[in-house]
């Protein structure tokens, strides 16, 4: 199929498709997230997503699959070591990660506590993997007491600061974070991601607000991305996707606020004209619905979703393409509140296509990347092959 002039890429943060082949490496046997969710929450209806071929993809039940299918649909899988939010934007953008970040099931060693304690001037409470809502119930209170950081991991390699926004101003955190990349940087720390985590209210009533904000190390090579650039493309950033790859190959960035305000930049986005890619992330299904394990809400946002897609598909042209898929799983109700490793959904769309089908499972994320670079004559990623010869 001759080369489209944009490409829209849109990844429903954290919407797995069923356990990954190697998921019991990562504890993650029998995940499925969006199987189980439309398993628990009866009466869930995803009718555009189905008829782009979302049930064709793999059995999800009650959904059926469609017989005349709008998009191309399959699924990928994850060859890199992680199941987190990078290492999942960057396969997807070409790389292969395999020297994972460090995790800290215990917290985080007494050494760097003492150095980020003596670099902001405050005691450090917490230090162990929590969720960050249960973490707030344990020690808000004593934040407001004390003026104390609070500092959380998970099962992903995250460094997360929460901070009472009326105990701590907003640029003190916002200091306090990158204080703490710099020392999380060091090899033996090797952490992936800080996150300022600010919150409001009183004991009992703590809300996080979305003054959130994500320090990324930059991506060990150059992806997808700084290849259009190079080239004198555009490159879009929507939503968290600029924190990711810390701005590398990135030429324009909207942060969002949520999904809904994610999609209507999308949209705006797509209204107006570019040439070039536009690359975006809605985090909510991960951040308010996968690692809370409430299967409601992750239906509901994925209803909302769906019920946007029309007017999103509406403002593609014949020359014009829209992939849509996901960074790893988060199946609500799996144990423990993390990621699951698991396949991710494949969707490709554009008003051209005359007969779409199966583009099969394809054996790594990288091949999103591979197909951008291939439409757009940039240099190929070193993972990944193309499907854009299999598009008609
Ligand atoms: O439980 P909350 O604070 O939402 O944190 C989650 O969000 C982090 C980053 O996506 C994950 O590592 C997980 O810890
Ligand atoms: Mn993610
Ligand atoms: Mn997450």
């Amino acid at each position: 199929m001759s080369s489209f002039k944009r490409i829209g890429f849109i990844v429903l943060d954290s919407v797995g498709i069923g356990e990954a082949p190697d998921a019991a490496n990562f504890g993650d046997t029998g995940s499925h997230t969006l199987g189980h969710i439309l398993e628990r929450v009866p009466g869930l209806k995803l009718p555009n997503l189905q008829q782009l071929g979302l049930a064709n993809i793999a059995p999800l039940p009650p959904l059926e699959p469609v017989s005349a299918p709008t998009g191309y649909y399959g699924k990928m899988q994850e060859v890199s070591v992680g199941k987190d939010t990078m290492t999942g934007h960057w396969e997807l953008m070409g790389l292969k990660i395999e020297v994972p970040f460090n995790t800290y099931f215990d917290g985080f060693p007494a050494e760097l506590i003492e150095k980020f304690e003596a670099a902001t001037g405050r005691k450090v409470i917490g230090n162990k993997p929590a969720s960050g809502t249960e973490i707030l119930v344990e020690y808000g209170e004593e934040q407001m007491k004390t003026g104390a950081w609070i500092v959380y991991t998970s099962a992903d390699s995250v460094f997360q600061l929460a901070a009472h926004e009326d105990i701590i101003p907003l640029e003190e955190l916002y200091s306090a974070c990158k204080i703490a990349r710099e020392l999380t940087m060091a090899p033996e720390f090797s952490v992936g991601r800080v996150i300022a985590r600010p919150y409001v209210g009183e004991p009992g009533n703590f809300v996080r607000t979305p003054n959130r904000h994500d320090y990324a190390v930059k991506p060990p090579e150059p992806t997808v991305m700084n290849a259009l650039e190079d080239i004198g493309k555009d490159v879009i950033a929507v939503g968290k996707i600029n924190d990711i790859f810390t701005g590398e190959g990135v030429t324009a960035t909207y942060p969002t606020k949520s999904n809904e305000h994610g999609i209507q930049i999308t949209i705006d986005e797509l209204r107006k004209p570019f040439d070039g890619f536009l690359f975006t992330n809605l985090v909510d299904f991960d951040s308010l619905y996968g690692h809370r394990r409430d299967p409601e809400g992750y239906g509901r946002a994925l209803e909302v979703f769906d019920q946007a897609l029309p007017e999103l598909l509406a403002t593609l042209g014949e020359d014009d393409l829209l992939i849509i898929s996901a960074d790893h799983g988060n199946d609500p109700v799996h144990a423990g509140t993390d990621h699951t490793r698991e396949y991710v959904p494949l969707l490709v769309y554009s008003p051209r296509f005359k007969t779409p089908g199966s583009l099969g499972i394809r054996q790594t994320f990288s091949d999103v990347a591979a197909t951008i670079a291939d439409n757009f004559g940039a240099k190929a990623p070193q993972y990944g092959t193309s499907f854009l010869s299999e598009l008609q």
